[in-house]
Parts: C-alpha cells; structure tokens; sequence
C-alpha cells in the first residue's frame, strides 16, 4: 500500500545535527564485518537477486535491449545452476524489477506480459520539474507500477524542506497507486545532517522508498549515507509505524559487495527490511558477478561472461 505521508512537521529535524565522526566509524565497522560463511552465501546471492532493479538509463535504449533486460529479470541465473540448488522450481528467483526511463516503460510492459510475468517497471525521469510530473503521469498509464522521481535540488537553502515537501507532494499526486521511490542524490547534499533532514522530509512527503542517487552523479550510494538514511528511516518508523523502503543505487557492482550492503540492513534495520518491498538494489551490472559467484559456488569454477547469458 502506497503511503499518503503525515504531513510536513519542520520541528522534527530543526534541530537535528548528524555526527559525522560517528557516522563514518559505524559505516568502516559495518565495513569491516565478515559476510555470511561459504554455505550461507548462495542462499545470501539469490537474497541479493531478489533484490535488484535491474537497469538500464542510456539515453540510446532500444526495445529489443530493454526486452533482453526483461528476459533476464525474469530468468536471473542460468537454469542449470538453479537446478544444481534445488530452486529451479521454485518460480521465485527473479529481480525485484526492471527499471527503465520513461519512454521505455511501455516496451518493458510489454515484453513482460508477453512472458506472461508481472514483475514491476519503475522509470527513471531527468527533464526540468515542469515536464517530470507529466512524464510521471504517462509512465504510470503505461503500465509503471513504481516510479523513481528525480527531484530538483533543492537542500539546503533557505526554506528548502518545504519546497522539497511541496515537489515531492505533487509527485505523489500523480503517482497514485503506484510505489514512488524518491531520488535524494545525496552527492550534492553537502552535509550528513542534510542527508538526514531531506530523507525525513521525503518520507513525510509519502514516498514508499528512499534512494541514494540516480547512479549518473559523482557520488552515488555509500556505507556512511546508507548509515545516515537507514537511521532516518528507523527514526520515522518509531515515529509512526511506518516503514519506509531503501534502495542504494549507483556503484555498486559486486557479489562481495551485495553480501556487505545485506549486512548493512540487517544491522541497522533488521530482517524485515531484507524483502524486495523494502529493499532494493539500484544496479545495472551487478547481476552479471552475482551470477558468475554462483555459477562458482555450483560448479567450482569461475564462468566466462560469455557462458552466462546476458541482460
Ligand atoms: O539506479 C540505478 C543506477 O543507475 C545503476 O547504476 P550502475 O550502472 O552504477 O549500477
């Protein structure tokens, strides 16, 4: 159920000032964690799997990459392999979605039907604020049922939490049913406490995720901002029972490195948070290692790309 928000309560985070000191020393503990043992972590990849946006944002998509990318979502790791684990029947090992920008929502629609599959299509917009909330309505008639709204940016300057409010409400209008995932691009935010103060705004705004960056910025999803955000999140749940889902996006590339972020979660958020409606990956090339880690698992060898098939 797609979340209304409570409204915009300024004085909550008025006078919230974010350690950064603290934050970076929680983020190299979290860092420093061992992942699951060999056995537990083909279980801990497909978690992983179920997790992903699979992306693709280049501006020269075409229908027959994004429906290459829909196959794959469906099918994320090579038959055989599943078969090897006794999952290939489970019809549960797909990615969480497969996510687009808006002009290619309908192509993904429907390459995913016609594999008779409902995984979700969220789109990515860019244009001027004027043109994304127009582009969001489209996307969601095209068959969009999560949507990631880019924002301007808008932190920090003066009045900035109600003007971010004020956007992202309108966003929510449009969005309607659909889950909206909004894109706070932390790598322009300055500051922790900013980090913090935008990621309670967005929540009480009614987004149904909060999510780094859109992957194009110069710094994209890290170990501290996921600390901060996570604790914004765990805050806003305390405050209203209400949980609010994270997605890193942008960067992050390895088998390795999924194991650490689910970690991550685990520490600061708690199991519940390990589930595709609470959390995702934002990633387009993370898959691939996933994939091949496994196919290390199963077989004992490493296989070329090449004999995974691709996205
Ligand atoms: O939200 C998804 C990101 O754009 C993907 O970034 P990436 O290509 O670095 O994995």
């Amino acid at each position: 159920q797609s979340s209304a928000g409570p409204g915009l309560y300024l004085e909550v985070i008025s006078r919230v000032r974010v350690n950064t000191q603290a934050v970076q020393k929680r983020a190299q503990h979290l860092q420093a964690q061992k992942i699951p043992r060999k056995q537990f972590q083909t279980a801990w990849l497909l978690k992983a799997v179920t997790c992903i946006d699979l992306t693709t944002l280049s501006g020269d998509d075409t229908p027959s990459n994004v429906h290459r990318l829909c196959m794959k979502a469906i099918q994320p790791i090579r038959a055989d392999l599943l078969e090897e684990i006794h999952m290939h029947d489970k019809g549960c090992v797909t990615t969480a979605a497969v996510c687009v920008y808006p002009s290619r929502v309908a192509d993904a629609v429907k390459s995913l039907k016609a594999a008779n599959c409902s995984l979700p299509v969220p789109q990515v917009g860019s244009c001027s604020v004027s043109h994304r909330v127009p582009e969001v309505r489209l996307a969601v008639r095209d068959g969009a049922t999560e949507i990631d709204i880019v924002i301007s940016r808008l932190w920090p300057s003066q009045d900035s939490g109600e003007a971010m409010y004020d956007e992202i409400r309108q966003f929510r209008e449009v969005c309607g049913d659909a889950h909206m995932k909004t894109i706070l691009a932390v790598g322009e935010l300055g500051t922790f406490t900013n980090v913090y103060k935008a990621s309670m705004v967005a929540m009480m705004a009614g987004s149904d995720f909060i999510k780094t960056s859109t992957g194009k910025e110069s710094v994209n999803a890290t170990y501290p901002v996921a600390v901060v955000m996570a604790r914004a999140i765990r805050d806003y749940f305390l405050r209203t029972g209400h949980k609010v889902g994270f997605k890193p996006a942008g960067g992050i590339r390895t088998a390795q490195e999924s194991l650490l972020w689910l970690m991550l979660i685990k520490e600061e958020l708690g199991g519940d948070w390990l589930r595709p409606h609470l959390f995702r990956f934002g990633a387009s090339s993370l898959l691939a290692d996933i994939e091949r880690q496994i196919s290390h698992q199963v077989t004992g060898r490493y296989a070329a790309y090449q004999e995974l098939p691709l996205a």
